[in-house]
């Protein structure tokens, strides 16, 4: 129902994302505010709680999402605590928007499309936040309007400047390349189909038993190939960059946009230091959307389908890194809520 009112959200997590989002939804973001705050690290909580009024810091979520002024759940806690968090939003048919992934494995995202399935009608969106990047809004555009013809093959890459201590192998495919399993479908407007996963030799800079860099091959429904170079520790900044090779031209983006400086017998701009500076105002216009939608009563952006279809493929990325094989991607049938 559309409401006139600010839309009251707790924010459940409050790590590196998490509190970048209750910033974002205090200062940046209009028609809301933040009413609660969750992390079972309660002086977390609570050292973020007290800089905004109206705001109380809980460890429980469910006791957050029970309160009589929270309206909406925004989650970033660790993608294994989401199933938790959703199921129970969903009991109480309130919007959210959950940050990637949806939850770690297929059977998980089912039982969370099973809840939303029984509701009704779709009240969470997933936090694939490269779809409100502008560069990627102008480049989605392009190849859905047809004038470079059908698109036959896109190049991602994906470089982080040095990953946390506790980031497994596993984690470059379900945590970082998940992004480009999102953008691909939603590029493509298709399904991926199959995965293969090459490693070269690993950089000396890779943490012990990491295969960093790793080379991740897509398939997908139309026949298209798609490459992603995950590149966890390439130690000079943050950078995301993607072609398509279309029939009648190709198309880059991510090459930074300047400024680009000539001094001192050298020339070049700089690259982010971090997801949060390359995808500030990504992150900006996704919550301001879903902030936007939900006070009209609606829920757009990334779906549960489109959260569970990445989990899938996440799941054959890691048996084909794991095996060296190329593995084919099982999808269900998709449900009528998600045509
Ligand atoms: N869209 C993007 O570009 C990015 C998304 N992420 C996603 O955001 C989420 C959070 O990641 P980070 O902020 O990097 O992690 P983090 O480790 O910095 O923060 C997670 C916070 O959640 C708290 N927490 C753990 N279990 C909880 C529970 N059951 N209930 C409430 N709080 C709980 C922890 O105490 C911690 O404060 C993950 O799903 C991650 O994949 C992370 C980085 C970038
Ligand atoms: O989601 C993110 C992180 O969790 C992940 O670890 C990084 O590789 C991604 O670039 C970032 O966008």
């Amino acid at each position: 129902m559309p409401s006139q009112r600010a839309l009251g959200v707790a924010v459940v997590g409050t790590g590196k994302m998490g509190a970048d989002h209750v910033r974002r939804l205090h200062q940046v973001v209009s028609g809301a505010r933040v009413t609660a705050v969750v992390d079972i690290e309660v002086e977390r909580a609570r050292t973020l709680a007290e800089g905004i009024d109206g705001c109380t810091a809980y460890t429980d979520p469910t006791a957050a999402m029970a309160a009589q002024d929270v309206d909406a759940v925004l989650i970033a806690s660790p993608g294994p605590a989401h199933e938790a968090a959703l199921l129970e939003a969903l009991r109480r048919d309130l919007p959210v928007l959950c940050e990637k992934p949806l939850t770690p494995d297929a059977a998980s995202a089912l039982r969370v499309m099973d809840a939303e399935q029984k509701l009704g009608h779709r009240r969470i969106q997933v936090g694939f936040m490269r779809r409100y990047d502008a560069e990627y809004m102008k480049l989605e555009r392009l190849l859905r309007s047809g004038q470079l013809g059908n698109t036959l093959m896109l190049h991602h890459r994906h470089r982080n400047p040095a990953m946390p201590p506790w980031f497994t192998n596993e984690m470059l495919i379900n945590d970082s390349v998940v992004h480009e399993m999102d953008v691909t479908r939603w590029l493509l407007d298709q399904e991926i189909t199959a995965v293969t996963v090459l490693k070269p030799a690993p950089s000396s800079y890779a943490p012990e038993g990491m295969d960093d860099p790793q080379f991740v091959l897509f398939e997908t429904e139309s026949g298209a190939l798609v490459d992603v170079e995950i590149f966890g520790h390439c130690g000079y900044g943050y950078q995301v960059q993607a072609e398509a090779v279309c029939e009648r031209g190709t198309v880059r983006i991510g090459d930074e946009s300047g400024p680009w400086l000539s001094a001192d017998g050298r020339w070049g701009g700089a690259v982010t230091p971090d997801y949060l500076e390359r995808f500030a105002d990504a992150y900006d216009r996704q919550v301001q959307a879903w902030v936007d939608a939900t006070r009209r009563g609606e829920v757009t952006g990334p779906s549960v389908w489109d959260g569970y279809a990445a989990a899938a493929v996440c799941e054959a990325g890691v048996s084909a890194q794991r095996d060296g094989q190329r593995v084919e991607v099982e999808l269900i049938e998709r449900p009528a809520l998600y045509e």
